[in-house]
């Protein structure tokens, strides 16, 4: 069965010294004017199911002026289970609890998964590559704990070796961190093709509905050692599964051939940071050609993946973060989105103008009007 957020309780969050929100239902529309915390209240649920903040806060963002420490907690429940997930932050650890246990984030990761969708994906195919792969990446932490530990492990590993390229430090030293590099990046690499491999179907189905069936859309994971993805060959590449063996030799000998480019530059060019993604309409790379709308729909689509491939994977919908983006998307997106709402997951939805929901939609929700 599913899982549901009963109640949710805040104290010194954010701009929050008290908020506690009960009998929360399937959809909770939070309406309020700019800035009183609306999206206060979405980052304090993602904290307690995707465990992270999809604005990278640091403990003193989330700590409310003033106070020592910060507390937030989550009654769930799937109609047999009852779960009680708390977060405490102070000025030197954020901790998590399970029906009143320490536990570490890696334990509770995939619980409760969550998807957030915010203004600012709404970039995530025109804007840098980095986005995408970190979109990539927060759902791999979800769903896999393996995923979470290699990308963690990775991004040691590249810091550690771009610190010795920038020192000029010894061969020998860099060509030993590659070791880990091919390792670690390898693996990166192949969890994220298969992810997104999963992705891939429920993303173009999506866009079809969206689109009413009008162009096609495609997407790619480029390996950084591919050189066909220089020449802007994606569509060679649309069905080139990865193979761990493969990804090791090709990264070894991808890191052999561009190690004197590695020295001069002082940074590390090749591995899983350096992995790309594109998403391709009738061909064409979409950042470069496809419209705004065009861009947008992808976006939705890739939103709705992601809720599809949780599901697929974990079991379980996840809840749906929706922060603000009903102003940001047209009738026919807002459509699909309430559309994908209405298919039984959890929903927090926030908005300063309830004008752009539906009257049908709101006589379902719970609306909850900020201050309380
Ligand atoms: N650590 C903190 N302590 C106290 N207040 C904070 C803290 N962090 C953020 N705030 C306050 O939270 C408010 C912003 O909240 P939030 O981002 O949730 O706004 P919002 O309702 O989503 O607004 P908008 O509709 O403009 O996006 C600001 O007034 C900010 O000063």
């Amino acid at each position: 069965m599913t899982l549901r957020i009963n109640t949710l309780e805040f104290r010194n969050f954010r701009n929050y010294e008290h908020l506690r929100l009960s009998d929360l239902g399937e959809i909770t529309v939070l309406v309020g004017r700019n800035a009183i915390g609306k999206t206060n209240i979405i980052e304090g649920v993602q904290l307690l199911t995707a465990l992270s903040s999809f604005r990278h806060a640091t403990r003193e963002q989330l700590i409310r002026h003033g106070s020592e420490s910060a507390r937030l907690e989550a009654s769930i429940s799937d109609g047999n289970r009852l779960l009680d997930v708390a977060l405490t932050l102070d000025s030197v650890s954020r901790r998590y609890q399970l029906n009143g246990k320490g536990k570490r984030p890696a334990d509770l990761k995939g619980l409760v998964p969550s998807v957030v969708f915010t203004p600012d994906d709404l970039n995530l195919v025109k804007g840098s590559a980095t986005g995408r792969r970190a979109a990539l990446d927060a759902l791999g932490s979800q769903v896999n704990k393996s995923y979470h530990t290699v990308r963690l492990d990775y991004e040691k590993v590249i810091r550690h070796k771009n610190r010795l390229l920038k020192e000029e430090a010894d061969a020998a030293l860099v060509e030993a961190v590659n070791e880990m590099v091919i390792t670690v990046g390898s693996q990166l690499t192949c969890y994220r093709a298969a992810l997104f491999a999963r992705i891939i179907p429920p993303l173009v189905e999506k866009y079809r509905h969206i689109s009413q069936n009008g162009e096609t859309l495609s997407a790619v994971y480029i390996p950084s050692w591919d050189d066909r993805a220089e020449v802007g060959n994606y569509p060679a590449l649309l069905d080139a599964a990865i193979q761990r063996d493969q990804a090791r030799e090709a990264l070894v000998r991808a890191l052999r051939e561009r190690a004197a480019e590695e020295r001069r530059r002082g940074r590390s060019v090749v591995g899983a940071h350096a992995d790309k993604i594109v998403f391709l309409l009738d061909g064409q790379d979409a950042s470069l050609y496809g419209s705004q709308g065009q861009q947008r729909s992808i976006v939705l689509a890739y939103k709705l993946a992601e809720a599809a491939v949780v599901e697929e994977l974990l079991e379980q919908k996840p809840v749906l973060l929706l922060d603000d983006v009903m102003s940001e998307l047209d009738g026919v997106r807002r459509a699909a989105l309430v559309e994908a709402m209405e298919r039984g997951s959890q929903t927090f939805i926030t908005t300063a103008n309830l004008a752009y929901f539906d009257q049908n939609m709101l006589d379902r929700s719970n609306v909850v009007s900020l201050p309380i």
